[in-house]
């Protein structure tokens, strides 16, 4: 046996979030902070910012963080896993360049990132590389050690972050009434994003319309539908749809829209709909605005039965499947081969990001990939 950690090289977990407001005067400060230099309409803005009012100022997104947190270190301490979770976020308190500070002042120098964002594109990961380069920018005009910082691989599709899904969809669909039920579709739903950044997302090439954002969203709706239906013995349609969509009205964006979905099925006769979260890791407010409150008035307003399935949030098994892609990605490091757990029909995705995978609009420095300037 070797005296090296399975963790080893690491010697940190850093999880990185988007962030939230937790309190009414964190709200506009928050919104300027996520939209600096990305051109959305201030009428969208201050639309968003009620969304906040509405919940007393305070998103959904840092409790579930807290709770992923003590999740994460219950389960590596159950494992004699010790390696140290950090939290930090790109767009709130804590922020990123402020715990990735302390991670170094603690010693660490080997930073593993998981990010609350299972899937490719701009948004949910380049954008992360991004803002972990603005850290480490910072960091080194500060005159500190910089860590080596590598992110997970998109996981999306492991079994660990799929099953919990598969189980609160059936639980969703015991929540309608029961004339409902039998007659229900799915609708699977994701954050919209531009057709243009859906279309470049992934590493270049090979995914056809959409990208690697639309053809990894459809291979986890199929996984789930097949999963129920296997369940419960009914097939039922379902469909990938969008939500959330900000952003000018002539650029063209990811569509449908849930909404307009909900009152497509209704006219063809769906006796109602579960609504499945599947682009998002935890509650954040787009799951308890967008869906939780708008959407669900839209179905009222229709007369068609919804519910929604819960997100991962701090699932146990979402906290194995952390550890396992960590250690996984430590042998890889080590240049071990190990087992490369996934579902469905696209494989796991790469462990670095190629150069010019989700590329951006205005090309900025990402750390973590093949194409960052840093270790
Ligand atoms: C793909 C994707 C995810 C999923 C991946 C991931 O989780 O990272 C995500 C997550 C989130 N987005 C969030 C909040 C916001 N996103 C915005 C704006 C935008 N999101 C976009 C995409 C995504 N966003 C895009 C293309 C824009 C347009 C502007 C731009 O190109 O940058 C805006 C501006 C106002 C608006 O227009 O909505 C806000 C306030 C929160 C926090 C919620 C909370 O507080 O619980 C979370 C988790
Ligand atoms: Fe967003």
């Amino acid at each position: 046996m070797s005296d090296q950690p399975a963790h080893a090289p690491y010697d940190a977990l850093l999880l990185l979030s988007f962030g939230g407001p937790e309190g009414p005067d964190d709200v506009v400060p928050f919104l300027e902070n996520v939209t600096r230099g990305r051109g959305i309409p201030r009428e969208r803005l201050q639309e968003v910012g009620q969304h906040y009012f509405l919940f007393g100022g305070v998103s959904p997104i840092n409790g579930q963080n807290r709770e992923l947190l003590a999740a994460l270190r219950a389960e590596f301490a159950a494992h004699g896993t010790d390696l140290p979770v950090y939290w930090g976020n790109r767009n709130w308190a804590p922020y990123l360049t402020d715990t990735l500070r302390q991670l170094v002042a603690d010693g660490h120098r080997r930073v593993l990132t998981l990010a609350t964002s299972a899937y490719a594109s701009y948004s949910g990961c380049r954008q992360y590389r991004e803002n972990l380069a603005d850290a480490l920018a910072a960091l080194e005009a500060e005159g500190l050690p910089l860590p080596r910082v590598d992110k997970l691989r998109h996981y999306f599709n492991h079994p660990g972050f799929v099953r919990p899904m598969v189980d609160a969809t059936l639980a969703a669909l015991a929540e309608l009434p029961e004339e409902a039920r039998q007659g229900a579709h799915l609708a699977f739903t994701t954050h919209s994003i531009p057709t243009a950044a859906a279309d470049a997302s992934g590493p270049a090439g090979d995914h056809g319309d959409g990208g690697a954002y639309v053809a990894e969203h459809l291979d986890v709706a199929r996984l789930i539908a097949d999963a129920v239906r296997a369940e419960t013995g009914v097939e039922r349609p379902w469909r990938l749809v969008y939500q959330s969509r900000s952003g000018a009205p002539h650029v063209p964006w990811l569509e449908p829209d849930v909404c307009d979905h909900l009152e497509a099925v209704r006219a063809e006769g769906a006796s109602g709909v579960v609504m499945v979260p599947i682009g998002f890791v935890s509650d954040h407010m787009e799951v308890k605005y967008d869906l939780d409150t708008e959407a669900t008035a839209k179905a009222a307003e229709l007369g068609l039965p919804v519910a929604r399935a819960a997100t991962v949030g701090a699932d146990p098994r979402f906290a194995a499947a952390v550890r396992e892609l960590v250690l996984e990605r430590a042998a890889s490091e080590r240049g071990e081969r190990p087992e490369r757990c996934a579902l469905g029909a696209l494989g796991p995705s790469h462990d670095r990001c190629p150069v010019g995978c989700c590329p951006a609009r205005s090309p900025r420095p990402a750390a973590a990939g093949a194409d960052s300037p840093y270790a």
